[in-house]
């Protein structure tokens, strides 16, 4: 049997840690099994287009502590314009590819899922800031996150102390709460409101006014796709996405003029946006990508198609890729009753 080639791709959102899932990759293939490796550019385009950039292990010397991805990434639907099964096919068959390694979210898993279906050899790696992908405990970048939010909360807190202002800090997460309920716990929020948790702007108000009246600043940590029960959608204002999703975000500005009404506190709303996606992956997070990009490898030597790696407590194991899907893994009923013991 000849040398195994294998292409990786980076697909979707761009989280910190993707180039330590590369490195990882490239350097056990190397050392390990005398695999070779290419890089596909921009997620799924590159494989579509046969954009192609050499992967050895000059090109991934020192990257692991590098946020964003050096190969690239999109969000190129791998079945729409000239894509297909039969286009992947010739390409990688033209480029002695002999397998794909798909790092993405929820989306990059499901098309790759669809690819595999049909008979191609791709195994996945989860990604995403949001934590928001079931079959893993926790995915790369979140780490990262958390701590860039909880970091801008400190922050934060110190100006309103310093005015007695209310604080707001909006953070991402999409449509689930774990940016938000991570650094509020660790920031100390007077109240964490979550897209999971329909809350009222009575007990929004009743956790800034009994923080004031104890003299502290009030902070309100709140996640982008979050609603008051009185909303029938999220706060979306900038209009949809190429696939047609709500961008989310705006939801702080939106209750600051609210709580400063009701309550006579000056209060001020950050939205922390893609400054919590960018920069240096924390340490936490260059030890996890790196060893799922080790572990994926073990899938495509053993060529178990349709597989990805997971975290499950501090083990590595491997999952199909509809474990991952269908089903977002949102925060628990206990998580939050837990962390809004210590509101108010
Ligand atoms: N069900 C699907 N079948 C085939 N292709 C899909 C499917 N869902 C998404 N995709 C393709 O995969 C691309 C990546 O998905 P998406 O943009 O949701 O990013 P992601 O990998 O989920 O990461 P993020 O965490 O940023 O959402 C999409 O732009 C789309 O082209
Ligand atoms: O990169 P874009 O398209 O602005 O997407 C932003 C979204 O991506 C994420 O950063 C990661 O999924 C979400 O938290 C956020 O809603
Ligand atoms: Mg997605």
């Amino acid at each position: 049997m000849g040398v195994m080639r294998i292409g990786i791709l980076t697909s979707g959102g761009d989280a910190p840690g993707l180039n330590a899932v590369i490195r990882g990759a490239v350097l056990k293939g190397d050392k390990e099994y005398g695999q070779q490796f290419v890089g596909f550019k921009a997620g799924w385009r590159g494989v579509v287009e046969e954009e192609l950039v050499p992967l050895g292990r000059h090109e991934v010397k020192g990257i692991s502590k590098q946020g964003g991805t050096i190969l690239g990434t999109s969000r190129t639907n791998p079945f729409e314009g000239r894509g297909g099964v039969d286009r992947i096919s010739e390409v990688l068959e033209r480029n002695e590819i002999d397998s794909i390694i798909a790092i993405g979210g929820e989306g990059t898993l499901a098309a790759a899922k669809r690819l595999s279906d049909e008979g191609l050899p791709i195994v996945g790696v989860p990604k995403t800031i949001d934590n928001d992908i079931s079959a893993t405990d926790y995915t790369f970048g979140f780490d990262t996150a958390v701590q860039i939010a909880t970091d801008a909360m400190d922050r934060l807190r110190t100006t309103g102390d310093s005015h007695q202002r209310c604080m707001i800090a909006e953070v991402m997460g999409r449509h689930v709460g774990w940016i938000a309920l991570h650094s509020g716990m660790a920031a100390g929020a007077h109240a964490i409101l979550i897209p999971e948790q329909k809350t009222s702007m009575e007990e929004i108000l009743g956790w800034v006014t009994s923080a004031n009246d104890r003299g502290r600043a009030p902070l309100i940590v709140v996640s982008e796709g979050f609603a008051l029960d009185t909303m029938d959608d999220t706060h979306h204002e900038r209009g949809l996405d190429a696939f047609g999703r709500p961008r989310l975000g705006g939801i702080g500005e939106h209750l600051a003029p609210m709580i400063e009404e009701a309550t006579g506190i000056e209060t001020r709303a950050t939205t922390l946006g893609h400054i919590q996606r960018g920069g240096t992956p924390s340490s936490y997070d260059r030890v996890l990508a790196t060893r799922l990009g080790m572990a994926v490898l073990d899938l495509a030597r053993d060529k178990r198609w349709g597989q990805m790696v997971a975290l499950r407590g501090t083990d590595i194991v491997d999952v199909p890729f509809e474990d991952a899907l269908g089903k977002l893994k949102t925060v628990p009923q206990e998580r939050y009753d837990e962390a809004s013991l210590l509101f108010g």
